[in-house]
């Protein structure tokens, strides 16, 4: 590619972006708004960025396996987004512009874009995935591969900081915007087409799905296509999943024609991709019970996410979800540890021990439970499985990669192994010795004040003071004797039976969580009368607890 030389107009006073890029970072993700026209919700992600943000990728790769920027290869994915395309070409020119191949895959999804730094005869330095997972339609963002898995809230950091030093070097601010837009088209403009060829990979990564279908069911006559005689409905919600169908289950025979909504639409137009959402498993179950499929399966617009339904319509998904995994992956690796987020039901725990597990509850984030998980196999305790009631799930066999599309492959899995084995179908009674709350709710309470953090801090920790001193007289509460975040406290509700409420920060926003689950009636309203009176006794605090009343 040739030297940009920017625009002379443009060459004073170029603003420090850096605030602008930090800004940016959502955990271990980049997010942001990429299309205007929503009120409320300017842009600041925009193809300006995205070319640093390119730019910053192959200096921080380049700095990770001590290679020179020219000798990268780098692949780039996006969701259905309307965003996407724009985004990926501005990326792909950032990188170029450093001298790394770029391969632009165009539709794909988060798992194929790890898995493209693995696969023999691919195996990218790095991997990008453009997508805002459930968010809106004009939300959108990054997360970045390597072989070894997802770049770190830490890397992160380190990339946003390096993509505004880019910009800077090049005299190039995120104001101006008209004139800037203009520098990066010039500068895709400019960037050799051999070095960012469009490469179709998700066949690749269909064929490697396939694979581990065949392998995993090993069926005795009919290897090639086991799933024939099986109905699965598939609904991704017009994101990035409806290839599940078409290139993985269809050709190994499965009947797949209840399934909906496959097209991807970066509108979103039918329901929000996105497995915790009450309309998404509403319509995949309708598509279960409408088609009279065996299984159905759910997609967040990435997926990265998923949960499924029961052949007798019922929905699989958070706690339930959990277990039926659980349930799978201690079968094959009997006694293992099985790390969760924190908001998991009591009735969780007990059903991972009577199968001879171990519960770990550790943070609310995907990124925390997965990394708790290796953690804790790397001190030698064997921990196979990890999953958030979120719909994240990972496996130690499978990389620890954050795949909603492999948790739907084990469950596919175990359908035809129990047909096999005469078990009859995957149904929700399955789960029967799974304890489910009579009461389960969350509340999300709005911190008003600039330093969210610190003032959330100060709330829990009066609020575990509280509860210590005996919790305005609620002698039936108890610390929970391990937190890792927030307070978990154990309410006694009366004969055996046992309730429970988590006051947490929320991970990115400005919010305090409270998480209740009763095992009475109208149990939920009695523990949060009691929270509702902590905070009116410290009135203090700067937090909208109207949603409490
Ligand atoms: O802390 P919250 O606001 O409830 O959000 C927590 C959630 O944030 C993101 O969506 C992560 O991807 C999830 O893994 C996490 O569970």
């Amino acid at each position: 590619m040739q030297q940009q030389t920017r625009p002379a107009e443009v060459t004073t006073a170029v603003a420090d972006d850096t605030v602008t890029y930090k800004r940016l970072q959502n955990g271990s993700d980049v997010r942001g708004v990429a299309v205007a026209g929503v009120e409320g919700e300017d842009v600041t992600l925009t193809p300006t960025i995205a070319f640093f943000i390119g730019c910053a990728f192959a200096d921080w790769l380049a700095n990770r396996f001590q290679l020179p920027t020219s000798s990268l290869r780098v692949s780039i994915g996006r969701d259905p987004r309307i965003s996407g395309p724009l985004l990926q070409t501005a990326m792909a020119a950032g990188l170029a512009s450093k001298g790394a191949s770029v391969a632009r895959f165009g539709l794909a999804t988060t798992p194929a874009m790890f898995m493209s730094c693995i696969l023999p005869g691919h195996e990218y330095d790095g991997g990008v995935m453009i997508t805002a997972s459930h968010l809106p339609y004009n939300r959108n963002g990054f997360k970045f591969f390597t072989r070894d898995g997802s770049l770190e809230k830490g890397n992160i950091s380190d990339l946003m900081l390096r993509a505004a030093g880019a910009a800077r070097e090049a005299g190039v601010s995120s104001s101006g915007r008209y004139v800037d837009d203009a520098y990066v088209m010039a500068a895709a403009l400019a960037v050799e087409p051999s070095s960012v060829p469009g490469v179709d990979f998700m066949p690749v990564y269909a064929n490697h799905l396939r694979n581990i279908i065949k392998s995993g069911i090993d069926h005795p006559d009919n290897y090639d296509r086991p799933l024939e005689g099986f109905k699965i409905a598939v609904d991704p919600g017009n994101g990035g999943g409806g290839f599940l169908a078409t290139d993985v289950l269809e050709p190994l025979g499965a009947d797949v024609s209840g399934s909906q909504f496959l097209e991807p639409d970066g509108w979103f137009p039918n329901h929000v991709p996105n497995p915790e959402d009450k309309s998404a498993m509403k319509a995949g179950v309708e598509a279960v019970r409408m088609s009279q499929a065996d299984l159905g399966i759910v997609l967040d617009t990435d997926v990265d996410r998923s949960a499924v339904v029961a052949a007798d319509g019922q929905p699989i998904n958070s706690n339930r979800y959990i277990a039926l995994m659980a349930t799978i992956t201690l079968r094959k690796y009997p006694g293992t540890t099985i790390v969760t987020d924190s908001v998991t039901s009591n009735g969780l725990t007990e059903y991972i021990s009577s199968l001879g597990g171990k519960h770990f509850r550790y943070r609310r984030g995907y990124k925390n439970v997965i990394s708790k998980g290796i953690e804790l196999n790397e001190s030698g305790v064997d921990t196979q499985m990890m999953m958030e009631t979120s719909g994240h799930g990972a496996m130690k066999e499978n990389f620890y990669l954050d795949d909603g599309a492999y948790s739907a492959l084990q469950i596919i899995i175990e359908l035809v192994r129990r047909r096999l084995a005469g078990e009859g179908d995957l149904s929700v009674d399955l789960l029967s010795k799974l304890k489910e709350p009579l009461e389960s709710e969350e509340f999300r309470l709005k911190l008003t004040v600039k330093d969210f953090k610190s003032e959330g801090d100060r709330i829990l920790s009066a609020f575990h003071d509280w509860v210590l001193s005996g919790a305005g007289g609620a002698s039936n509460w108890e610390l929970e004797k391990e937190n890792h975040e927030g307070w978990r406290v154990a309410v006694d509700e009366g004969d055996g039976r046992r309730g429970w409420l988590l006051l947490r920060s929320s991970l990115h926003d400005p919010l305090l969580v409270l998480n209740v689950e009763s095992e009475v009636q109208g149990g939920v309203k009695g523990i949060v009368s009691k929270v509702r009176e902590f905070f009116s006794q410290h009135s203090n605090f700067q937090a909208d607890t109207s949603k409490l009343a």
